[in-house]
């Protein structure tokens, strides 16, 4: 009988504690693991000299037959261990549904928000002080309500506090993100107490309770209990989420605390108003993250591994790549993509030109609204000029198609074109990462790491081109080397009238094995990596190197399309990340 309690952990908290553990290790990034040991802390903490008053007033006991016996001020050691294990799961679960999410582009103010917004933030207001009178006056009455009144007043202005500052924040984000941590956990908190109090685990003595039971023997209290305790819990994790969110969103505000979080920088973010943040930026940010979400399945999926800063920079490259990809490839002429190519190579003068010349307002006049921000927003401060332009020079080899011509005549040219539209980005991308690494890494390794995102990038750059053979000849492209096709007695113009021939097919997946070498040249170098971006770069090259894997597989028609263009099913997208994140 003495192990009653006990067994409650052996068999419901610990176990489920163990499931998410290992389903959640390898995505842990240190800021996770540093929120969930201070919301345990704090929940400890906040929570030892309560329960050990309603303890001593016998509020609550604990029959000894049902208890291992050491205590701390009164309470169970596994009444102690119930606060950490009950915020360590309903942490897991919240880190977990947010892992997708970007929060900075959930950060907004009185100003941008809806007037429903505002008035459901007040009514939380008025609910939660009208709780604390509640409390107050059960506690002063003393008696039946005195349990309840207890909780109340412990917990409500703490969450009215977080409320307060995160509200906005918190009813921006997703519901799935704040209101699943919290129900799921209490529901199943629910059906332990019911089993716990059905075997006479814990009591609460009568006298100071209602006495009124949701179901079974749930007494009204503990339901309110458990309900209140896991939302103190996900609203400290979102206050934690939101002062993160602001440092990392805004740089100018507080410079060099990317190389780690500063305990003063939070604070300071935690108390900035809302009304300070520059929503110019964070509604960007916002299209940067729905351009990524829409175009590309691989990066969106493996960004939700990087750390925070990191992850906004990379983001907003990808958004500048992308939109300048789309103005040169949806120009109706040649004439039209060449003038967004001037366009652009103005911008990137200006941007590092050094002079005062307002960039904005060039970006303002000569590109389409929905394109200015991706352009505002490209961290130019911590990406060299050089692989910038030679981007756009690749985006101009695009424009050779044209009369009949096939520029890329042999394998040094695709390695060329490669090494413009694809190594550049590895380039800016290690850049990115080096800037916003806390382990700074010898000039030999960058110099060796930046050889390898080179040969990376020819190696992602076939596969996307091996994906696109179709979608290419649609718009009268052929990548595949001139002199390949000759050896297999075809010219350019039989691939543009049928992409979907076998010897097509064949090319695939000769240029397929061009890009698996490539691979597997560089991939080893990228163990040279600082330990807290090696795990997500290596998810993010993986996931892309996936469609390949899906292509040889198939060697025919893909089974699974869009668009004509082979996809990998979401499952298989989850696994890569998490097996990968799991070797690294
Ligand atoms: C996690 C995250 C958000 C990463 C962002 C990466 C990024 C900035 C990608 C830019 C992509 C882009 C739009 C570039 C424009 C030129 C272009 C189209 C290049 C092709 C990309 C494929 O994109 P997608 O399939 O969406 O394109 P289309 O629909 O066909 O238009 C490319 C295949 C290039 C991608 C190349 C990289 C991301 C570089 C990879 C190398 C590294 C990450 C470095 C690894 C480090 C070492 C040491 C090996």
């Amino acid at each position: 009988m003495a192990y009653d309690y006990a067994f409650v952990h052996l068999v419901y908290t610990i176990p489920l504690a163990g499931i998410l553990t290992v389903i959640l290790r390898p995505l842990l990034s240190r800021s996770d693991i540093w929120k969930t040991l201070a919301i345990i802390l704090i929940a400890f903490f906040a929570t030892l000299p309560w329960d050990s008053y309603l303890i001593r007033h016998s509020i609550w006991t604990y029959p000894p037959e049902a208890i291992l016996g050491p205590r701390l001020f009164s309470i169970p050691a596994e009444e102690l261990f119930f606060f950490i294990i009950q915020t360590y799961i309903t942490a897991l679960l919240y880190i977990l549904l947010n892992k997708p999410m970007l929060h900075p582009q959930f950060l907004t103010n009185h100003e941008e928000s809806s007037p429903a917004t505002r008035r459901f933030r007040t009514y939380g207001q008025l609910l939660l002080s009208a709780a604390i009178i509640m409390g107050g006056f059960l506690i002063t009455k003393g008696g039946e309500g005195t349990y309840l009144g207890l909780i109340l007043i412990w917990a409500c202005p703490f969450l009215l506090l977080t409320w307060t500052q995160s509200g906005y924040f918190l009813l921006k984000l997703p519901r799935a993100c704040i209101v699943t941590p919290i129900i799921a956990p209490t529901l199943y908190l629910w059906l332990v107490d019911e089993l716990a109090l059905g075997r006479g685990t814990w009591a609460i003595e009568s006298g100071t309770k209602l006495g009124w039971c949701l179901w079974g023997s749930l007494e009204v209290e503990e339901a309110v209990f458990f309900l209140v305790t896991n939302t103190l819990i996900v609203f400290g994790l979102a206050a934690f989420d939101r002062g993160t969110a602001v440092i990392n969103t805004f740089p100018e505000i507080f410079p060099g605390t990317s190389r780690g979080m500063y305990f003063k920088s939070f604070l300071k973010a935690i108390v900035t108003t809302p009304e300070k943040y520059d929503m110019g930026r964070v509604r960007g940010i916002r299209e940067a993250v729905c351009t990524l979400r829409r175009k590309s399945r691989s990066f969106y999926l493996a960004s939700a591994v990087f750390p925070g800063s990191l992850r906004i920079d990379l983001i907003l490259l990808y958004s500048f790549c992308r939109v300048a990809d789309d103005l040169v490839d949806d120009s109706a002429t040649n004439v039209e993509a060449e003038g967004w190519i001037q366009k652009l190579t103005g911008y990137l003068d200006r941007a590092y030109g050094g002079a005062s010349t307002d960039v904005n307002s060039y970006a303002e006049k000569n590109f389409p609204v929905p394109s200015q921000s991706a352009l505002k927003l490209l961290p130019t401060r911590l990406l060299p000029s050089a692989p910038l332009y030679e981007l756009l020079e690749g985006f101009r080899m695009d424009l050779d198609f044209t009369d009949g011509k096939f520029p890329i005549e042999n394998e040094a040219d695709i390695q060329f074109y490669a090494s413009r539209v694809a190594s550049t980005v590895g380039e800016l991308c290690l850049w990115l990462t080096f800037h916003h690494s806390a382990t700074s890494l010898s000039k030999d390794e960058k110099t060796r790491l930046i050889q390898a995102a080179t040969t990376m990038g020819y190696a992602l750059q076939y596969v996307n081109i091996a994906r696109d053979i179709l979608v290419d000849a649609e718009m009268g492209r052929v990548y595949l080397p001139t002199d390949w096709l000759r050896e297999e007695s075809l010219t350019p113009r039989d691939i543009l009238n049928n992409p979907k021939q076998p010897k097509a097919e064949m090319l695939r997946q000769k240029l397929l094995d061009l890009a698996f070498q490539k691979y597997e040249e560089s991939r080893y170098t990228m163990n040279l990596l600082p330990s807290e971006v090696r795990g997500p770069l290596i998810v993010a090259v993986e996931s892309y190197m996936e469609i390949g894997r899906v292509l040889r597989e198939k060697s025919g028609i893909p089974s699974k399309t869009k668009r004509g263009r082979a996809t990998v099913p979401g499952s298989r997208r989850l696994w890569v990340a998490w097996k990968n994140l799991n070797t690294s």
